[in-house]
């Protein structure tokens, strides 16, 4: 017997021979009592958008005055109010970009623009000659104190790395009071936080609070950053938890956090550490920022608006808000990101699509039924958490075909770009003559393609048989129908062809019946096995339209045509003669889909 695994009695995996013993796991918060697994996402958090800050400082190229610009006036346009706007004492550029924002008074009332700054003097000095002339601002001051930065780029020990935020902050108040600006706020980071023992990031935030001496109404941003993801997203919210229950002047804090995604769960640290008591959250917009990224606020606000809780940010353009980060950030959006990305919102694969379709339809039926527009309703389509067009996004992408599609793929898009809706019989006919192409080409056919087959393939079947001409009567009690046609052959003559039935379909069997054996079908032996018709809306200026589809049964196999014209008869009657010449080309050995 070979050994098993202890967990699922499989086989035993084999040991990876990689240096594991170089990491060691994360120490877990002592918090029998925590609180936060029960509590859930009531209301949006304060957001501060970072990306011209955290973002723009992990960018190969940073943005440049124009890019700045264009970016903050996306952000305002969102409705964030909090943006941090640079770090002036990095670089002119960013010194330049908050000088012209203020003098140029491009930041709305309710707007603060948020400046970043070590605690180093002559740069806290710089930070401040940025603000003046400013209405709202927050200056926020950072140092590490996690226990490996004070050992390897400080060289300083608690009660150093201390008393060097406290002594900042200190200038920092007189700063501020030298500016006159009463909206000036004050945020604290002690950065690497979740690197830091949490006793020692109580001490120095308690510490550096006493200093700033905050009060409920004049309330200082207290900022607990995962500088690095270091941990699973249930510890940090632990992490979170214990501070937000420690801290001496709570109720004069705005508890803030600043995750990073180092091992890609960002978005749930944050999540989590906001049901732990976190009310502002610090990110970039489509997760840029330093090695993997801030969190990104994107996500983090329309997981709120999935959950019907309003994220208090406009996505509704999210194509325009991906378009302006990329120009920006001179990085892609990823075609996978959540919510934004090209692909998130289309299935290729055919029972998703098929749950699609249906999903659709059942809301247009529910529609339909109440009387309530279909953009009021509440969401429910399988396999898409949002609809697309809530956030500016059309149902054009959101089923694509190729060889991994069903039929309900190309249905839907005939239905969709061609309003032809196809009897489900013959839409599993269309599927099979689809997937030949699809695995010929091992490529995607767009909804162009997939109704130049179906032309190809049924509209266009007008060979040997074509319609060119038909009038009708029925019989006064209205039981029979005669028909006579004028119809083109294969090799160019016309032909007249008179006809008797219950209905046109049949009275045009019973005519072709009548005829020597067009090429080698025998149509004496043709049935009717199904027709439907539907109106098709009116395509600009043309007159309305009609499509039908009639399937042929013929001893034991059965074909499917299809007929668009002007008038439901016309229609019918192409309908049978394109499924007589599909079936005769069968008979004569060729393959439908050899003949697209
Ligand atoms: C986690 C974060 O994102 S924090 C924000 C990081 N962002 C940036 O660094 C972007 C902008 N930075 C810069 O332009 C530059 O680093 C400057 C202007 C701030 C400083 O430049 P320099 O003086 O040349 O220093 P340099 O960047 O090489 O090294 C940093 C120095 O600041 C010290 N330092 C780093 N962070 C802090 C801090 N928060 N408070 C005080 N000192 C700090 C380091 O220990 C080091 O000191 P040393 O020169 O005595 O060894
Ligand atoms: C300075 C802080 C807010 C930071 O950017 C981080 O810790 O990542």
């Amino acid at each position: 017997m070979p050994a098993s695994h202890p967990l699922t009695g499989q086989p035993l995996q084999q040991p990876s021979g990689m240096p594991i013993r170089r990491y060691t796991a994360y120490p877990r918060v002592d918090l029998p009592d925590r609180s936060w697994p029960a509590a859930s996402l009531t209301r949006a958090p304060q957001w501060c958008a970072v990306d011209l800050r955290d973002g723009n400082q992990a960018l190969a190229v940073p943005m440049d005055l124009a890019r700045k610009r264009k970016l903050f006036e996306l952000q305002v346009r969102m409705g964030f109010k909090e943006i941090e706007v640079g770090f002036p004492a990095a670089s002119k550029t960013d010194f330049d970009f908050i000088r012209l924002l203020i003098e140029e008074d491009l930041i709305p009332d309710d707007v603060a623009i948020q400046v970043i700054m070590p605690a180093r003097e002559e740069l806290i000095h710089r930070t401040f000659e940025s603000l003046a002339g400013a209405h709202r601002a927050i200056a926020h001051l950072y140092n590490s104190t996690s226990c490996l930065q004070r050992e390897v780029v400080f060289g300083m020990d608690r009660a150093q790395i201390k008393d060097l935020a406290v002594r900042s902050t200190r200038l920092c108040k007189k700063l501020t009071e030298d500016l006159g600006i009463p909206g000036i706020r004050y945020e604290y980071t002690p950065e690497s936080f979740t690197g830091t023992e949490l006793d020692f990031a109580l001490e120095i935030s308690d510490a550096v609070a006493e200093v700033w001496d905050p009060s409920p109404d004049h309330k200082m941003i207290l900022n607990l950053p995962a500088t690095v993801e270091m941990s699973t997203p249930n510890i940090y919210a632990d992490q979170i938890e214990w501070m937000h229950r420690h801290l001496d002047r709570r109720d004069s804090l705005i508890l803030s956090i600043h995750p990073h995604n180092d091992r890609g769960t960002a978005v749930a640290a944050a999540e989590l550490a906001c049901m732990a008591g976190a009310e502002r959250i610090e990110g970039c917009l489509f997760g840029n920022g330093e090695r993997t990224g801030n969190v990104d606020l994107v996500t983090l606000g329309l997981n709120l608006f999935t959950q019907g809780v309003d994220p208090e940010i406009d996505y509704s353009d999210l194509a325009e808000v991906a378009a302006t980060v990329e120009y920006c950030n001179r990085l892609p959006v990823h075609p996978r990101h959540p919510y934004g990305g090209e692909l998130v919102h289309s299935a290729f694969s055919g029972s998703h699509q098929d749950a699609i379709k249906k999903g659709f339809e059942a809301l247009e039926h529910r529609a339909a039924g109440t009387g309530t527009p279909l953009d009021q309703l509440p969401w429910a389509v399988p396999y898409l958490p949002i609809d697309p067009k809530d956030i500016g996004r059309d149902y054009e992408a959101v089923i694509r075909v190729n060889s991994q599609s069903g039929k309900a793929g190309s249905a839907y898009l005939l239905k969709t770009a061609c309003h032809l809706d196809l009897p489900r019989p013959l839409q599993a006919e269309f599927a099979r003559i689809i997937q030949e192409h699809t695995d010929g080409t091992e490529g995607e056919l767009s909804a162009d393609e997939v109704w130049s087959v179906f032309r190809r393939t049924y509209l266009e079947a007008t060979r040997p048989l074509a319609l060119l001409d038909h009038t009708a009567a029925s019989s006064d009690d209205g039981a029979t129908r005669s028909l006579t046609c004028t119809l083109l052959t294969g090799t160019g003559d016309t032909l007249t062809l008179d006809g008797t039935g219950t209905a046109l379909a049949d009275a045009l069997l019973h005519g072709l019946a009548t005829l020597a054996h067009p090429d080698t079908l025998d149509p004496t032996t043709l049935v009717l096995g199904d027709l439907t018709q539907h109106p098709l809306p009116p395509d600009g200026d043309q007159a309305p339209r009609f499509a039908a589809y009639a399937r042929l049964d013929q001893h034991q196999r059965s074909t499917w045509g299809a007929g668009v014209a002007p008038d439901a008869a016309t229609a019918t009657l192409q309908a049978v003669l394109s499924a007589v010449n599909r079936l005769s080309a069968e008979s004569a050995g060729v393959s439908s889909a050899a003949r697209c």
